[in-house]
């Protein structure tokens, strides 16, 4: 359905949303996550002010554009199997993927793709980042987990997302020989945590070339994480 056919409120929160997925953009060259056209964010757009619903919309980054061309016109809106709603460019190559989460996790709001390099390094070995640092306590409640090898062009990705996230408390998976897919209640959060991941990354593989780094015992490792996400900044 062509999104002239929305309602008003709809045709106005997605236009909103471009604004937001657009400017979010810009966060992952800032951060040094990507390189050229890679990576991509997307948020939800919630139709049903009861709650997510299958006929939720995406908006997400035109494949294959740079992120100095990127603007809020430029997003691309598609419905939650991914087929197109409005835009003058393809969705992002990773569309389906995205909409895989949205329809399988209803509580997630926002996607984010990147090859950061230390986060990509980890995920080429196929090794979780060891919960050894308080700051992966707070942010992911352990360590990080590795996805399964998917290839693009299906659900494959996006399933593997799903299967290693739901029941996880990370909002970060890297996915063997590819990299990290981050999950989060809207595209900022999830923008963050493709930050974090990065970073604790590049910590712990710093670590690891010195000695090995000591692990948080598990109890630690839960009250570090409910303070952080209950308490923290409130
Ligand atoms: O990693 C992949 C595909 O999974 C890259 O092609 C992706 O980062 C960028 O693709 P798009 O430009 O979003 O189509």
């Amino acid at each position: 359905m062509p999104l002239t056919d929305y309602p008003e409120h709809v045709r106005e929160a997605v236009a909103a949303t471009r604004e937001v997925v657009a400017r979010l953009h810009a966060e992952l060259p800032r951060w040094g996550l990507i390189v050229w056209t890679a990576g991509n964010v997307s948020q939800r757009v919630q139709v049903d002010p009861a709650g997510p619903s299958e006929a939720d919309l995406l908006v997400i980054k035109p494949s294959g554009v740079t992120y100095d061309e990127l603007t809020p016109e430029s997003m691309v809106v598609c419905d939650l199997d991914g087929t197109l709603v409005d835009g003058d460019r393809s969705p992002s190559s990773d569309t389906a993927a995205h909409a895989y989460v949205y329809r399988h996790m209803p509580e997630v709001g926002g996607v984010v793709h990147t090859h950061s390099t230390y986060a990509t390094a980890w995920a080429a070995r196929a090794e979780p980042v060891p919960c050894v640092l308080t700051m992966m306590a707070d942010e992911f409640g352990g360590p990080i987990p590795i996805g399964p090898f998917a290839l693009i062009g299906d659900d494959s990705i996006g399933r593997g997302i799903v299967e290693t996230l739901r029941g996880s408390r990370s909002p970060a998976v890297l996915m063997q020989n590819h990299g990290p897919f981050t999950i989060g209640p809207d595209a900022k959060a999830a923008v963050k945590a493709a930050v974090m991941v990065e970073e604790v990354a590049r910590t712990v593989h710093i670590s690891r070339q010195l000695g090995d780094p000591l692990p948080i015992p598990q109890d630690k490792v839960d009250s570090l994480f409910d303070r952080y996400q209950n308490v923290y900044g409130r």
